[in-house]
């Protein structure tokens, strides 16, 4: 009894995703229906949780992560900051599908208020299948959500025995195994045996030392992503300036260049109240302001080493605080 009084208080949110996936085989490893199994079945599936946590779950909804919306994100941001509140709460993990598990933990990163840890985990094969990940990957993170070591470090997304800072990770691959990883910036550690092993740790602010609040808000400023290619044409920006988006991020070719044609476009959109952020569809590197555009004569905003999806999220929380382009560029650079 005193020995689990010991261990941490560590709550499961469940969102669904392909760690409560089910497929027809044990070899089914792609062709299955994620978000099927509830979070007390994910836990009853690892009974070495209870050696390592005082665990309690809690369904908050059950979704495929590619269904992800601000909603499900305003509700699960205010959610988390109540829970962390509550002084018998030591650490959240989030079950999550992985096709957007980067973007949840980036706009939890910036709108969760507390530094007590808060891991988001996935897994890429269903919880039938041979070798599945779900149940290491959750033994994981609930060791890693009730550790000392994961408090102050921001979201955290830990699978395939790897720490990754919701800043900086990324799903490489469609569907193998070790698909989270941080090309550009690095992992900040491993999980293995028992415990976390931290090496490195992200300079930018996060959690409780951002400057965004979400806890009145309802709704999020609409904000869409256009992607660069040669002989990019204006039509999807314009249907999004016509559609109220307040913000665009360009997910740009090379270092976050405008096509000739798109700049006149880009400036009429601007004209229109519409913050303009360059971003860059590489993955790796910095979109430099005043680089490849002159963003002071065009009063757009760069994307710093963000990627689209995350400049998203970024842009959508600055433009809840101003419309003013160099505050948003200083956010650029802060988070
Ligand atoms: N591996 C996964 O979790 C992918 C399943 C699904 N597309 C999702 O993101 O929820």
């Amino acid at each position: 009894q005193d020995a689990q009084a010991k261990l941490p208080n560590v709550m499961i949110l469940a969102t669904g995703g392909t760690i409560a996936g089910t497929g027809a085989d044990t070899t089914t490893t792609v062709g299955y229906t994620s978000a099927t199994v509830g979070v007390d079945k994910l836990i009853a599936a690892v009974p070495e949780l209870k050696k390592v946590a005082n665990v309690k779950g809690e369904q908050v909804f059950q979704i495929a992560s590619e269904s992800m919306t601000n909603d499900h994100w305003l509700k699960l941001a205010k959610r988390v900051n109540t829970l962390l509140a509550q002084p018998d709460v030591d650490g959240i993990v989030i079950t999550h599908g992985t096709d957007t598990i980067e973007e949840t933990a980036y706009f939890l990163d910036l709108t969760v208020k507390s530094r007590k840890p808060v891991v988001i985990v996935g897994a890429m094969r269903p919880s039938t299948a041979l070798s599945a990940d779900g149940p290491i990957n959750l033994y994981n993170a609930v060791l890693l959500a009730g550790s000392e070591d994961a408090k102050g470090k921001g979201v955290l997304v830990a699978l395939n025995d790897q720490i990754n800072a919701a800043r900086e990770v990324t799903k490489t691959n469609t569907s193998t195994t070790d698909t989270f990883k941080s090309p550009e910036l690095g992992m900040l550690g491993y999980m293995q045996d028992n415990r976390p092993h931290f090496y490195r740790q992200s300079t930018r602010k996060n959690t409780a030392d951002t400057e965004f609040d979400i806890s009145k808000l309802d709704v999020l400023p609409q904000v869409d992503i256009i992607y660069g290619y040669a002989n990019m044409n204006r039509a999807a920006l314009d249907a999004q300036v016509k559609a109220g988006a307040k913000g665009i991020v360009q997910a740009g070719v090379g270092d976050g260049s405008i096509a000739a044609q798109m700049k006149e476009p880009l400036m009429q959109a601007r004209k229109k109240g519409v913050i303009i952020v360059r971003s860059s569809r590489v993955g790796q590197g910095i979109v430099a302001r005043n680089g490849e555009a002159n963003d002071d004569a065009l009063d757009f905003v760069a994307s710093d080493t963000l990627n689209a999806q995350k400049a998203r999220i970024l842009l959508m929380l600055a433009l809840t605080k101003t419309n003013d382009t160099k505050e948003i560029q200083r956010m650029f650079y802060t988070y």
